[in-house]
């Protein structure tokens, strides 16, 4: 090796040697605003793992056509793949492309900035990445103050990083550019306009350079990594980043590690996290990093005080009870007074009142650094600044800049955003000062006390975060909109002067919200609109989801994993009830599903039928029914091709002794006898709660009743009713048959009798005979006698027979005008709307519709809006001679009807007998026509019903034409 060689190599390893010290010095403790008051935390100790997803796509900025290639191009089957920390640059598969750059997008306080870090410790302490030879970790924070400066790219690395002076030329190492907090970044950015530059000894603007490192055109073989939080991402054009990576924070486990590490002490750390576990919306805020810092803080105050006080729930709640405990903590410290209900001493006032507005002034500057001059000029005193960060520990912060120079910030920006709120909101209340208006000037801002001018500056705060390109004022709203409501300005008595957003206030807010929901935002203003409703404690908050998601305002299918997560979280820490879980009314996909499974697990009934589900959904709800925390009780899957391998997996979960599920809906999920033997050992393991299952519309012959009945005769079976659907060698035409076990004696009995009894020698065969021989189809009890509104019938319909027959006549009959009368359509409706179990039958002649219908159906003019089956509130049976249709909100389908016996009746004089079975609960609504001696099954309905259903009959074609109710 030459001597010059030589001499280099040794430079490189000096160099790399001393940046690697310097950067373990920088990194190793993380400042959680503790580190002046003596105790730092060590980074390796706090650090906890955070769940790394790598985004499918960026959902931002992007042309119409592109998203809609890439919408189709997405494969919807993709499994989302966890990264480690460690392998944020490493590749999947062998065959990938090398990763230059990667964007990693997180929510505020999710732990960006602290993966950086530790990747940067790991690398430094020589452990991971070690390929590397340089890491070279920037903040855009820093990089503002330089906006001015010109460097070259050689320069500006020595000038952050001195150690590496003796390098002149990067070229041939492997170097890491970390560029952390896009968001809070002050250069334009631009890349159509910025030149093109090539030569890292060139000088530039540090704009110019980044726009160039992240081209690829300045040092290519370099890898870079920048995060930002999501609404800053598009700053970067698409195509640049190799990689987007998303943080979603911490899983549940990885919550009460966090503790753990936290709080050495195992007692305080467990009776931390129980107390975390009796607020829902506590434990689901604090799958964010910053906010399990926040809660540690303040519950350590709230079990100091024995437990008392109640648990913050919001977002602002959490801060608000953050500032009193720092104040507490300042005065027991630093005054050295008494702890008592009183914190807030003229003193604390005083320099919280100064940090709002430093906060406030310089967040709209967009400024997160402060230097000695930005302090002055807020009217704080540099000894002052000082004396506070001292004080408040947790709040402000001084550092040493590059040169040694004093800096301030805000411990973390949510801090500062929080504080700028609060300046907002005092200024009103002490001035009238609406500071959000477009003049910033006090001079300038009107002073106007009344209501009107209150609900203003929330509009305008709304407005102005909406115009913010990078929404750096998102949070700031979140935190201001929870302000408004007293009971949070009440727990700030003592700071604030008492003060009135009265109700009528608040609900202008909320409606000004909601109108700037239903116009086309991004996915992300949105979900901070939503955020924002739920700090207003909105109780309409969870429809709102609803009504954007189903009214593709927020579409549900180019939303991203994280921003589904986002969604969800709102919806969890919503305070609304979310007992009944139905996925149609936000998006019928397996992709809404997946996403939205903490909302699932919190409710009671979940309504998943019709929702486009296959076998992939079945792992993840398995897991929840095993999970303790899930509250399932009813699961409706029906009309979902789970098939077999997927009620495999689900039947994991329903083994789960933690399992509380007592009614589950499996019809016409493509099964067959397989899932029998699953499910068979569900019904038998002594956990299971089952009591009601639905199986019909499955294949599953013989021998997958015949595996069944093993379960349903294990004396462990708690089964009461179960439907199945076979068509078997028993001679049940493809027809459906209920059996259901009740104390009045119906037919399950003889089979649950059997179970009590000594079951050993009783073979599956004999009890599968004993219920195939019992004669009966339904539950006697099921049985409804109908009585025909009279009100509601058509004049060209002619009562007859009681009052149980309708025939079609051409002659008007003297009915009077009545507001439930259908005028035109030929049509009548019954006296009482069915919420249960019913079943009926009717005799017919013609061509007539057996209907049932919500009672709002119209009953004027001749529109859809009346007729049975061409609206979303009525469900109807089209019978011709031997021919039938099914209709819902005008959409109809013909059914064939295999049976021999169909065509018995085909000739139009004869008459036949139609029945329904309605399974209100269930939501499902069944048509047979009657054999002598079967039901053949024509038609189930499988939906949510929501209303009362009141059976009608259509009767319009030809006179002569009748329906008639008959006595079961
Ligand atoms: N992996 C982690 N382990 C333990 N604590 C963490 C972790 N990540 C973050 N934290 C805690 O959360 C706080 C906020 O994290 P960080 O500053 O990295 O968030 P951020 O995503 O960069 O936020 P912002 O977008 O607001 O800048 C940290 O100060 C630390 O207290």
């Amino acid at each position: 090796m030459k001597q010059e060689e030589l001499a280099d190599r040794l430079q490189t390893g000096n160099c790399q040697r001393k940046l690697k010290s310097n950067l373990k010095k920088k990194f190793q403790c993380v400042f959680e605003g503790i580190a002046k008051a003596g105790s730092p935390a060590l980074l390796n100790q706090i650090y906890t793992e955070l769940h790394i997803t790598e985004g499918l796509t960026r959902e931002v900025n992007q042309e119409h056509e592109v998203r809609q290639i890439e919408t189709a191009n997405r494969k919807p089957h993709r499994p989302e793949t966890t990264i480690r920390q460690e392998d944020i640059f490493r590749v999947q598969h062998e065959r990938d492309q090398p990763i230059r750059t990667v964007m990693t997008k997180g929510v505020a306080g999710i732990g960006k900035t602290v993966l950086t870090q530790k990747f940067t410790l790991d690398w430094a302490e020589d452990k991971t990445n070690q390929n590397i030879q340089f890491i070279f970790p920037f903040t855009f924070r820093e990089l503002n103050v330089l906006k001015e400066k010109k460097f070259s790219l050689v320069e500006l690395i020595h000038h952050f990083f001195t150690e590496t002076k003796g390098i002149s030329n990067f070229e041939q190492f492997q170097v890491l550019f970390i560029f952390d907090g896009l968001d809070e970044s002050r250069l334009p950015l631009d890349f159509k306009k910025n030149p093109v530059l090539t030569d890292a000894s060139e000088s530039s603007s540090v704009d110019v350079l980044l726009t160039n490192l992240i081209r690829g055109k300045l040092l290519p073989s370099a890898l870079l990594w920048i995060t930002t939080r999501p609404a800053a991402a598009n700053q970067i054009p698409e195509k640049f980043p190799d990689r987007v990576t998303d943080i979603r924070g911490f899983d549940d486990p990885q919550k009460e590690e966090y503790f753990r590490k936290k709080f050495r002490d195992e007692d305080q750390a467990s009776s931390i996290i129980s107390h975390i576990k009796t607020s829902q919306s506590l434990h689901i805020m604090c799958h964010i990093p910053v906010f399990c810092w926040i809660t540690a803080t303040v519950l350590e105050d709230v079990l100091k005080a024995n437990g008392r006080g109640e648990l913050p729930k919001t977002l602002t709640q959490m801060y608000i009870h953050f500032l009193v405990v720092q104040t507490k903590l300042r005065k027991i410290k630093y005054d050295g007074e008494p702890e008592t209900d009183q914190h807030w001493s003229p003193g604390s006032r005083k320099i919280i009142v100064s940090l709002a507005k430093l906060a406030f002034d310089q967040l709209q500057k967009g400024n997160l650094i402060f230097y000695e001059s930005d302090l002055t000029e807020c009217g704080i005193d540099i000894r002052a600044a000082s004396v506070y960060s001292g004080v408040f520990t947790q709040i402000f912060r001084e550092e040493r800049g590059l040169y040694q120079d004093k800096v301030f910030c805000f411990v973390h920006l949510s801090v500062q955003e929080f504080l700028a709120a609060l300046h907002v909101h005092l200024t009103f209340i002490n001035s009238g000062i609406n500071l959000m208006e477009e003049q910033l000037t006090s001079c300038s801002s009107e002073v106007r006390e009344d209501q009107s001018a209150e609900t203003d500056i929330y509009k305008s705060a709304v407005d102005k975060a909406l115009q913010s390109p990078d929404g750096h004022l998102d949070l700031f709203l979140r935190f201001l909109m929870g302000l408004s409501l007293q009971t949070n300005q009440r727990l700030l008595e003592g700071l604030l002067r008492q003060t009135g957003c009265c109700f009528q206030t608040n609900q202008e807010t909320v409606q000004y919200v909601k109108k700037n929901i239903s116009e086309n935002l991004s996915a992300e203003k949105s979900i901070n609109l939503f955020h924002c409703l739920n700090e207003l404690n909105d109780r309409s908050l969870v429809e709102e989801i609803q009504q954007s998601l189903s009214s593709e305002s927020l579409s549900a299918e180019r939303l991203s994993p994280a921003q589904w997560s986002a969604l969800a979280f709102i919806l969890v820490s919503s305070e609304q009830s979310l007992d009944v879980f139905d996925l149609k009314k936000y998006s019928p996909s397996e992709e809404a599903f997946l996403r939205l499974i903490p909302v699932v697990k919190q409710s009671k009934k979940a309504l998943l039928s019709q929702c486009n589900l296959s076998d992939r959904s079945c792992e993840p709800l398995s897991s929840v029914l095993g999970s303790s925390s899930s509250n399932l009780i009813e699961l409706n899957l029906s009309n979902n091709n789970l098939r077999d391998s997927g009620v495999a997996l689900l039947c994991a979960g329903l083994e789960s002794p933690q399992c509380q599920l007592e009614i589950l809906r499996l019809s016409a999920c493509n099964l067959s006898g397989r899932s029998c033997h699953h499910l068979s050992s569900v019904l038998s393991s002594q956990s299971s709660s089952l009591s009601e299952l639905d199986l019909t519309n499955n294949d599953l012959k013989d021998s997958g009743v015949n595996l069944l009945s093993i379960g349903l005769a294990s004396p462990n079976c708690k089964l009461e009713t179960v439907r199945s659907h076979h068509s078997s060698s028993y001679g049940f035409c493809n027809s459906e048959k209920t059996f259901k076990s009740s104390s009045d004696g119906a037919c399950w009995s003889s089979v649950l009798e059997t179970r009590s009894e000594e079951l050993i020698t009783t073979t599956a065969k004999q009890i599968l005979d004993q219920y195939l021989q019992l004669d009966c189809l339904f539950s006697p009890s099921d049985s409804c006698r109908l009585s025909i509104d009279t009100n509601s019938v058509n004049r060209n319909l002619q009562l007859s027979d009681g009052n149980r027959k309708v025939t079609h006549v051409e002659e008007d009959q003297r009915y009077p005008d009545h507001p439930d009368r259908f005028d035109w359509c030929r049509q009548l409706l019954c006296t009482t709307g069915l919420t249960g179990r019913c079943y009926w039958e009717v005799e017919r002649k013609g061509r007539v519709h057996v209907s049932v219908s919500y009672r709002g159906i119209r009953r004027k003019g001749d529109s859809d809006n009346c007729e049975f089956g061409y609206n979303d509130k009525s469900w109807s049976l089209f019978c011709s001679d031997g021919i039938y249709s099914v209709y819902h909100n005008n959409k109809g389908t013909s059914v064939r009807l295999n049976c021999i016996s169909s065509s018995s009746s085909s000739s139009s004089s004869a008459t036949s007998r139609v029945a329904v079975y309605l399974d209100h609960p269930a939501g499902t609504l069944s048509f047979y026509k009657v054999c002598s001696d079967s039901l053949i099954h024509i038609h189930t309905f499988s939906t949510t019903f929501s209303e009362p259903l009141y059976p009608g009959f259509g009767v319009g074609f030809r006179p002569g034409s009748f329906v008639s109710l008959c006595l079961v």
